[in-house]
């Protein structure tokens, strides 16, 4: 059939058979030679799905209203929130060890679609966080939204309405000490649960930005402007504990702002740190003061890591926010060899700029934002680099794009493996670890 573009299902009711998920938590099943992205499905189930986004082309968007042959690793939804429709843990329907199976297959799907990378294992293996096997009560800092009448909720999926079931993610003492703070209307509320057993709560006011569009990518759109309006640090009153968390890996403390970044789960950090441990341990050809960047580095998680397998490394940690600076110099300072640097990692790789005082890197580690570091960065770390990359990237599709470029250029997978660090979603981590050409 020819899709023509006033083609418009919105409201329609279909009956399908789901095939595999896609990169984005739906899954893919197909109607009149069309596709449509179906929330709340699984593999191999029959489902009648509503269409409730359609953009008129080969695809459109639906949610599964009835289950008619359900899936084995289906299982009653752990997360009341998500159950009541908000867009918190949209894979809270389906059994741990599927979910991840699941994300291993989109990680390798992408890999080899976006990256034109050959994966020896498809699905990836997808690990748990330092064998953490908790599915609910991992999230140490979590955000809530009051509405007009003061009760602190999440957001329903597509919608700005809040729904005031727990949700299932964050640790539940988080949220008994949201409700016993009294926090009025209309507030973004931030609660950390730190290292140190202390709990802090804080909140400001909500900022909003109406969506330019229909859909999806409007709405995201919408909230990314409210982000970029409300800068970190502004605005805060902290009504419990203090402004200041205290986060720990191993023996090592950092102090940061309560809304500075920290891995969301509770174990994420450490597992990280151990697989960049590591890396840099059997860095091929690498001598015991390895040169070392870690990119998006943050409060230096990594470039610690990296000092407990390499006391004589020298390191440099490129990062945008200074809280993060700050608290890696406090935190690692006296470790001699720590250079940090404030800036976009775009501009310190920017042509001319590429030396370093340390000389010529032999491992990059690099973990980005969702969006990933991009083709010219990872072009400049694959020309740059003489041993290993290690690259941490929470999105499947922008880690395939970066790795791919590194692949292309010459450089061999060493390591290719998942994280389950946001259980109950189907938001998952990957780490590439990578030789240089010659290097394997
Ligand atoms: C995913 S976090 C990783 C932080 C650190 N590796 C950790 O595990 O705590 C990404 C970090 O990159 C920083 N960032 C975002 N975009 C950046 C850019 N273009 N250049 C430098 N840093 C950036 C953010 O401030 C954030 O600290």
């Amino acid at each position: 059939m020819t899709v023509r573009e006033s083609i418009d299902w919105t409201g329609q009711v279909l009956r399908v058979r789901v095939e595999g998920p896609a990169h984005g938590g739906e899954f893919v099943a197909r109607h009149s030679g069309r596709v449509i992205f179906c929330r709340g499905a699984l593999t191999a189930e029959q489902v009648e799905v509503v269409v409730d986004d359609d953009p008129g082309k080969g695809f459109c968007r639906g949610t599964v209203r009835a289950v008619l042959e359900p899936s084995p690793d289906r299982v009653r939804p752990v997360c009341e929130a998500a159950a009541a429709g908000a867009g918190c843990c949209d894979w809270s329907y389906i059994d741990g060890p599927a979910a991840r199976d699941l994300a291993g297959r989109v990680i390798g799907e992408q890999a080899a679609r976006i990256g034109r990378i050959g994966i020896p294992h498809s699905p990836v293996p997808v690990d748990l966080p330092a064998d953490d096997p908790a599915t609910t009560g991992w999230r140490t800092t979590a955000r809530w939204v009051t509405g007009a009448d003061g009760r602190p909720g999440v957001r329903r999926a597509r919608s700005r309405d809040v729904i005031t079931e727990p949700c299932s993610q964050s640790d539940p003492r988080l949220l008994d000490a949201v409700l016993s703070a009294g926090i009025g209307p209309d507030r973004e509320i931030l609660g950390v649960l730190d290292d140190e057993g202390a709990i802090h709560v804080a909140h400001r006011a909500v900022t909003e930005d109406r969506p330019r569009g229909r859909g999806r990518n409007a709405a995201r759109s919408a909230a990314t402007r409210a982000r970029a309006r409300q800068a970190r640090g502004r605005g805060w009153e902290h009504v419990v504990g203090g402004p200041t968390m205290v986060r720990r890996v191993g023996e090592r403390r950092w102090h940061l702002p309560v809304d500075a970044f920290w891995q969301a789960h509770r174990s994420a950090a450490t597992h990280y740190s151990d697989v960049v441990r590591a890396a840099v341990v059997d860095a091929p050809g690498v001598s015991g003061a390895p040169v070392v960047w870690d990119l998006y580095g943050g409060a230096g998680v990594f470039a610690a890591a990296t000092l407990d397998a390499a006391p004589h490394a020298r390191i440099t940690v490129v990062e945008s926010a200074p809280d993060a600076l700050a608290a890696a110099e406090a935190a690692l300072g006296a470790d001699g060899g720590l250079r940090t640097v404030r800036s976009r990692v775009e501009t310190f790789l920017e042509p001319g700029d590429e030396t370093d005082p340390f000389g010529r890197p032999d491992v990059v580690i690099l973990d980005p934002p969702r969006g990933g570091a991009g083709i010219p960065v990872m072009e400049t770390v694959a020309r740059t680099a003489r041993s290993r990359v290690v690259h941490v990237g929470c999105d499947p599709a922008s880690l395939a794009r970066d790795v791919g470029v590194l692949v292309s250029a010459g450089w061999s997978l060493r390591e290719f493996r998942g994280v389950a660090a946001f259980p109950g979603t189907h938001h998952v981590e990957g780490i590439a670890v990578l030789d240089a050409p010659g290097r394997n």
